[in-house]
């Protein structure tokens, strides 16, 4: 069932499906009635910052298209600048345990969710992808960019030490030397840079150019018999999933021990400082 802050639309007949929610919608998923493609839209000002509630939305989102028998997901951004900014910062400074705990958990499964996805999965990316964001996309079989932005995981530079699934996030999409550099470095690439290492593997003009080759690409997929692609991904995707499916407690444990350690919130203060100061100036 779907749950709180997600929407269903039917793009053929352009008539509001189901909704559970009458606050905000984080997310809008639109099926195209001709293709059978799901559209999976974030939709939460004022840059799609992932709090414990948007992720849950997106995994129950992800989890909704997939029981609706669509052919894929593509996945993009309301906000024309912004795909993701990442992780809602506000989540990690000086968290409370309880919601530290369920936040972390939503993480692991919302990524899980969409890395192991059944379906062909696509990112259009109208906007920057960073940090968590950037996870999100490379979780996707296909990423389409539009020129202009950036994507990249910069998580050195605000003083975290990028677990285990997040490097294998990279991984599944970059050659080792590019993801070891690109990490210890934190660097964020521009769209030409991002093509030139095939972090993404086309650019587009627009979103809808975006969306278009996005479904051109789970298109290819007419072919291919849906039970067979899907066992046959998640067997190549296994590994790379491997710490999360069989020890989610010990990451978890591992990662909030890092997140409440005063190296990390101290370096957080001062990036969060930056990041509001340049708001000001
Ligand atoms: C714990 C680590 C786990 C694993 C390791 C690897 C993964 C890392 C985890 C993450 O994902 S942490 C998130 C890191 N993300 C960022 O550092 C992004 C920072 N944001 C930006 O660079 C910019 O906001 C932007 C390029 C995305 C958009 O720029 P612009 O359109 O100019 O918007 P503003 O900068 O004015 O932002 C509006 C508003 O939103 C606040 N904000 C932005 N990003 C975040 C965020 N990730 N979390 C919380 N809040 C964020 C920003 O401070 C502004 O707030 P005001 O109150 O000043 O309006």
């Amino acid at each position: 069932m779907l749950r709180s802050q997600t929407k269903l639309f039917a793009l053929g007949k352009r008539q509001l499906c189901r909704s559970m929610s009458k606050s905000c919608d984080l997310t809008l998923v639109e099926v195209d009635d001709k293709t059978g493609i799901a559209t999976l839209t974030m939709n939460k000002p004022p840059v799609n910052s992932c709090n414990l509630e948007m992720m849950r939305a997106l995994k129950d989102s992800m989890k909704q298209i997939e029981g609706n028998k669509s052919r894929g997901i593509i996945l993009t951004s309301s906000n024309n600048k912004v795909f993701s900014s990442g992780l809602d910062l506000n989540e990690l400074r000086n968290p409370e345990q309880e919601r530290l705990v369920a936040f972390w958990k939503e993480l692991q499964e919302m990524w899980l969710t969409l890395y192991l996805s059944n379906l062909p999965t696509a990112a259009a990316i109208n906007g920057h992808a960073l940090a968590v964001g950037c996870v999100m996309a490379s979780a996707c079989e296909y990423r389409v960019m539009l020129p202009g932005f950036t994507i990249g995981i910069h998580a050195t530079k605000f003083g975290y030490v990028v677990p285990p699934f997040i490097v294998n996030s990279y991984l599944s999409v970059l050659p080792r030397p590019v993801v070891e550099r690109a990490l210890l470095q934190g660097k964020i690439f521009s769209t030409d840079e991002a093509q030139q290492i095939n972090l993404i593997d086309e650019v587009a003009n627009s979103k809808e150019e975006a969306l278009s080759k996005c479904a051109s690409f789970i298109g290819s997929f007419a072919e291919a018999n849906p039970v067979a692609r899907a066992l046959t991904k998640r067997q190549l995707r296994a590994e790379f999933a491997r710490t999360l499916l069989d020890e989610p407690e010990a990451e978890l444990k591992e990662s909030l021990e890092y997140i409440t350690s005063p190296l990390f919130q101290d370096s957080l203060d001062a990036y969060l400082a930056k990041l509001k100061s340049k708001n000001k100036k």
